[in-house]
């Protein structure tokens, strides 16, 4: 059993992490400050030394360096409250094994510390935080690491995915634009019984509604001017596993009848073919639209809307999920810095007051933009203000006044404005404004605007 030498000063925490490790086969001792700690490192060699950053009596930091003297096998974890993730950062470039900030959750404790054990003292100092935020995605998570988050918000999402995910019920997913439908779409497939076969996506506002049967169903060689060769549809391409269609508000009329059909008759027949194919999918949806709104307008078919919608799940914004900011933000770093072949360790604090304060319109994707592009600027170890993007450093008040893209009534203006200043190129636009190129058409069309 491997023994840990707990130090954390919070009784009641460390009474619960006491438990907790117990349970999970470790053998525990547990001190309240840095001087028993030292009593207990002259004469005990422990697997792990897991210690608080803040003690009454010292810091981790100087616990760490007394256990690399000693004992420079022996892996060292610091706990640590986000404002001295700075600090954290220092003392992983001293040796510690890694940090990890609280609060966190049982599984995160668990993942640290196992990979702790498994790969001894610190490990290159290439991905320091690799075991923070990634690491956080439960054991149901897909192999694309994702973070599942400790917020409230993040439990009743991960507990309605974890519900739905074995059924084979059709789940529509409603969510602001960037908030991570098209990831908790693959969760769910990726936690079903269909996960050893296909998931096929499909971004439906990106199809031209002439050739969406073609894409869905496919065709047959010489059906139609441009049918060249058979091509195999979307849904037959997903037979046995689950399809999922982005936009599906933006279906025409006429694609929601055959999508209703397919699915009422478990059947498809590829176009200019008279063999029908047996079909047995899961279908997700995405829609950052109010399809309720599109079906009392006459927009969408009430029909098919029901039976899209046997459960819907709607995805939170990054505001309603603050206890979370610190982890995507982590977890985007560490994707920067192997997709830039960068070593960039963290956050100066100033940066992370600015993450917590500002609002997020444009949500993941946007953090993770700006995550990337500050990991780009950024020379030394930590990423500082000067690098960040200017609408984050604004004044709220001012911020709002450029960014407030989530207010409905400002929209329309905003757009019309974007698309102004940059001489209607449709993709600066949709940068300008931190959403995609496929949601700014969206929006275009939907308040009709001339561009
Ligand atoms: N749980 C998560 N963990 C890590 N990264 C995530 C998570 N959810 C989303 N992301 C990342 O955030 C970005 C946006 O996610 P995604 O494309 O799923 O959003 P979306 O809501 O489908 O966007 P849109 O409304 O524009 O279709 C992607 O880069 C994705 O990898």
């Amino acid at each position: 059993m491997p023994k840990i030498l707990l130090i954390e000063d919070d009784v009641t925490f460390s009474a619960m992490l006491e438990r907790f490790l117990k349970k999970n086969d470790f053998t525990v001792e547990a001190v309240y400050s840095s001087e028993e700690a030292s009593k207990k490192l002259t004469n005990t060699e422990y697997d792990l030394v897991f210690t608080d950053l803040r003690l009454p009596d010292d810091d981790g930091i100087s616990i760490l360096t007394k256990v690399k003297e000693k004992y420079p096998e022996t892996p060292v974890i610091l706990m640590t409250g986000y404002a001295q993730v700075s600090t954290a950062v220092k003392a992983m470039k001293k040796g510690a094994f890694d940090y990890i900030s609280k609060p966190f959750n049982q599984d995160e404790v668990l993942i640290v510390i196992q990979n702790a054990l498994k790969n001894g003292t610190a490990p290159s100092m290439a991905v320091p935080t690799s075991t923070k935020a990634e690491n956080i995605a439960t054991a149901d998570d897909s192999p694309t690491k994702t973070v599942t988050g400790i917020s409230s918000a993040s439990s009743k999402l991960n507990e309605y995915i974890k519900l739905v995910a074995p059924t084979d019920m059709s789940v529509l997913i409603t969510g602001d634009s960037g908030t991570g439908k098209e990831v908790v779409a693959k969760r769910i497939h990726d936690n079903s019984n269909r996960k050893e076969l296909n998931f096929i996506a499909v971004d439906c506002g990106a199809i031209p509604k002439e050739i969406a049967a073609s894409e869905f169903f496919g065709h047959v060689k010489g059906s139609f001017t441009g049918a060249v060769n058979n091509k195999v549809g979307h849904f037959e391409a997903a037979n046995g596993g689950t399809i999922f269609l982005d936009e599906v508000g933006n279906l025409s009329y006429e694609n929601q009848i055959q999508l209703l059909r397919a699915l009422q008759e478990r059947k498809i027949k590829p176009i200019g073919s008279n063999h029908e194919i047996e079909v047995d999918i899961r279908l997700i949806t995405a829609t950052n639209e109010d399809l309720l709104k599109a079906v009392e307008k006459g927009q969408f078919r009430e029909d098919l809307y029901h039976r899209l919608n046997e459960f819907s799940i709607k995805v939170p914004s990054l505001h309603e999920r603050k206890e979370d900011l610190l982890l995507f933000a982590d977890h985007f770093l560490n994707m920067a810095n192997a997709q830039l072949n960068k070593n960039v360790l963290g956050f100066s604090d100033e940066v992370i007051g600015i993450f917590q304060q500002y609002k997020w319109p444009g949500n993941l994707r946007e953090m993770s933009n700006v995550i990337k592009r500050s990991a780009l600027l950024t020379q030394g170890d930590l990423i500082e203000k000067n690098v960040l993007p200017v609408e984050l450093t604004l004044p709220q008040n001012e911020n709002n006044k450029v960014k407030s893209f989530s207010r409905k009534e400002n929209e329309r203006d905003l757009i019309i404005n974007a698309l102004n200043e940059v001489g209607n190129n449709k993709s600066k636009a949709a940068k300008l404004l931190n959403i995609t190129r496929k949601t700014l058409y969206n929006k275009i069309k939907e308040y009709q605007i001339d561009a």
